[in-house]
């Protein structure tokens, strides 16, 4: 299950705005990758145009053997039924209850009897922990229910692929971990591609078999998890530590002299690696690598007391289960 997406050479203007240039990589099958980049570096724009909502200058993205920059319509269509989106907010419509709206894709792209659609409703609903919930109308509920409606909504068509933007958004430290351990367990039990967008650093250190860096206009790094936390290279170092030290300036790139007058500051030490965020049950999941491995396979030493319990970040350790969730 699961499928991957092969990104080829992508670009993307808005007029004479270049968002980012020849951006390369291929999301691996069933696993899990987290983008990461400063605000406005066009991470909503990649994930539509992996759906072929915005089409790019240049470049592919194969999915399955078709490429959604450059297929027919029909064809897009057929594609896009592989996927399943979460948006911000929800993307819930106001006016229909959580029933009706996880429901929507079911009545509009499938012929199955109302039955059959209730059956699918209530078992994603149970995935998520809404049960209870389904008469509520989206204005009745915390930001963290919507986005676990929007989250059933996303997985009654059983996708092959996932795509979460800013999960995080609105959401306390808390509700943010809850819903990290759910996209866990969701994806030990789907199997599906996951491309899951965030500013959230330790998500982006705990959840992910991969992590990507768009920035200054093209992708900065794309790789195992454990090759970016242990990546020396500025850009990424400064962004997946959170440091204000480094490339990055507060609105663009530092320039010449700021960054003279840096040079002699010493860097924080690397943090440790934490450990990856496992399934609430215990059986691992498909793609799941034991903690240390790339970094032994690359020859790799990692920062001193990674993959040590105690170095796990906030999120780790939490067992959640969403129906106990409190929001
Ligand atoms: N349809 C569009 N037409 C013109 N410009 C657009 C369009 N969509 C996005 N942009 C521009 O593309 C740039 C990247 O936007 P995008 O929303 O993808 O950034 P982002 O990395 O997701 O930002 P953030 O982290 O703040 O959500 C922005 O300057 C935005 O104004």
């Amino acid at each position: 299950m699961g499928v991957d997406v092969k990104i080829e050479g992508l670009t993307k203007s808005f007029g004479k705005q270049l968002i980012w240039k020849d951006v390369t990589l291929t999301l691996p099958a069933g696993e899990i990758s987290v983008m990461l980049g400063p605000s406005g570096t066009g991470k909503s724009v990649l994930l539509k145009t992996l759906i072929g909502l915005i089409k790019p200058d240049q470049g592919s993205v194969i999915i399955e053997g078709v490429d959604i920059a450059s297929c027919s319509e029909k064809d897009l269509y057929e594609v896009r039924k592989l996927f399943g989106v979460l948006f911000q907010d929800g993307a819930m419509f106001g006016s229909m209850d959580l029933f009706d709206n996880v429901a929507f894709p079911l009545r509009e792209h499938t012929k199955k009897s109302e039955s059959e659609i209730r059956n699918i409703v209530m078992e994603k609903m149970d995935l998520v922990g809404l049960i209870g919930a389904e008469n509520k109308l989206p204005g009745e509920i915390s930001g963290g229910m919507r986005k676990r409606a929007g989250l059933a909504r996303a997985l009654v068509l059983d996708p092959e692929i996932l795509l979460i933007d800013e999960p995080d958004s609105g959401l306390d430290p808390v509700r943010t971990a809850f819903i990290n351990q759910l996209f866990i367990d969701l994806n030990a039990q789907i199997d599906a591609t996951f491309l899951i967008v965030t500013h959230d650093i330790n998500s982006t250190r705990t959840v992910p078999d991969n992590i990507g860096l768009l920035y200054h206009k093209h992708l900065a790094m794309y790789g195992p998890r454990e090759m970016l936390l242990s990546s020396e290279e500025p850009v990424v170092r400064q962004f997946l530590n959170a440091q204000t030290i480094g490339p990055i300036g507060m609105s663009e790139e530092k320039d010449a002299d700021e960054l003279a007058a840096e040079k002699d500051m010493g860097l924080p030490p690397l943090p440790p690696i934490p450990l990856q965020l496992e399934p609430s049950n215990g059986i691992p999941r498909r793609y799941q690598r034991p903690p240390g491995a790339w970094c032994r396979e690359n020859g790799v030493t990692p920062p001193p007391g990674s993959f040590r319990p105690d170095a796990a970040m906030a999120p780790g350790g939490v067992k959640a289960d969403p129906a106990e969730a409190p929001y």
